[in-house]
């Protein structure tokens, strides 16, 4: 297919997920549809030799549809003509710290990559923030780049259903193909609500045949939300393939639409649905259409549900208090 080349973007590329990522983006897994990609990477001065490392080592892969890589450490070339921008790059937590804790140290890269996103993406860009606290990071990046409209920023929360998915599928002995319309609410941190009240097991309510609130209350929810400190418990370090994997699920879908009869969860720019503050960007139940995130209307929301979606709103709108009083937004 002799299309015009789709560029990429991806920050912190010399990192662990960056590696994890960047050759399945490459191989086309990313955009779909067997289009061409280009790929801009763009790393701190220090990792730029690893990152022209990773770009030799892309090179060596001959992958038919990749039509370029080059690396930078400057943002504002970077960004110029990208498509799609993977917000990768920032410090990872380790053991014993809580997201909220890199709200400094990380809220400061999202402010000027959001001013070279608005400089010279293309006009039909697309954010995803993967690096922590995503959310708000996103919100960072979203407040500094004005003329880009608010709903192309969106931070990730695709692992976390992609995890809830495969528990509830191991606990009911199905296939994760089976589960569908599960959805996360809130925040890419341990607030979140991983929602099973609407989710179906070819065509069932999951929630029926669970059967047992207490399994969902004190060991799923809490399994799911804490998932990213257990990985970085077992395997020394968060969570790096995983987190690519889910990247890929989120752009692929962004663009190429989500499937008939199932829906996603994603953080993106609230329009004040299911009482979450219009302006935040939280995680929802999504469908892609036409290369756009819908919220899913009309859910009911029960007791139970709605403290947990409060919850985790409430830390939103701290963290966003706390990064304006940093001056970040
Ligand atoms: N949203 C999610 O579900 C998940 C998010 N994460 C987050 O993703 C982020 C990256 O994780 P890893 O790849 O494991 O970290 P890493 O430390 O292996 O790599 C981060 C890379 O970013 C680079 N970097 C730092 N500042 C940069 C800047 N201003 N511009 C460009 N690059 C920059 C570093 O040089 C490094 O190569 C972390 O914040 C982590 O917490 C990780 C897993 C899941
Ligand atoms: O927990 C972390 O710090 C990394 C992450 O976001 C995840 O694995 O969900």
């Amino acid at each position: 297919m002799a299309q015009t080349p789709l560029t990429v973007t991806v920050t912190g590329a010399a990192g662990q997920i960056g590696y994890a990522l960047l050759f399945r983006i490459a191989s086309g897994q990313l955009l779909g549809g067997g289009r061409r990609v280009k790929l801009r990477l763009l790393e701190i001065p220090a990792a730029v030799r690893a990152a022209e490392g990773t770009a030799l080592e892309l090179d060596d892969c001959a992958f038919p549809l990749l039509a370029g890589v080059d690396v930078f450490d400057d943002p504002k070339q970077a960004f110029e003509g990208a498509n799609v921008a993977l917000l990768v790059g920032a410090r990872p937590r380790t053991k014993g710290m809580e997201r909220g804790d890199l709200l400094a140290a990380n809220g400061g890269i999202f402010k000027p990559q959001g001013e070279a996103i608005n400089a010279g993406a293309a006009p039909d860009i697309k954010v995803l923030v993967v690096g922590n606290p995503a959310n708000t990071n996103a919100l960072i990046a979203q407040a500094h780049a004005p003329d880009v409209p608010a709903d192309r920023f969106t931070a990730m929360t695709r692992l976390d259903h992609n995890r809830a998915i495969a528990q509830l599928a191991r606990k009911l002995q199905v296939t994760v193909g089976q589960v569908k319309k599960l959805t996360i609410w809130g925040n890419h941190s341990a607030t979140q609500y991983p929602d099973v009240f609407h989710a179906e097991v070819d065509g069932r309510p999951a929630a029926e045949l669970i059967g047992d609130r207490s399994w969902l209350a004190d060991e799923f929810i809490p399994r799911v939300a804490k998932r990213g400190a257990e990985i970085i418990e077992v395997r020394g370090a968060s969570s790096a393939a995983s987190a690519a994997s889910a990247a890929i699920d989120h752009v692929h879908d962004w663009i190429n639409g989500t499937p008939e009869g199932d829906w996603t969860s994603a953080a993106i720019v609230s329009d004040g649905s299911y009482g979450v503050p219009a302006g935040l960007i939280s995680s929802f139940p999504v469908v892609a259409r036409d290369g756009r995130f819908e919220i899913v209307q009309g859910l009911d929301v029960d007791e139970f549900s709605r403290q947990r979606i409060d919850a985790s709103v409430a830390e939103l709108q701290e963290e966003r208090t706390a990064v304006q009083g940093l001056g970040l937004l």
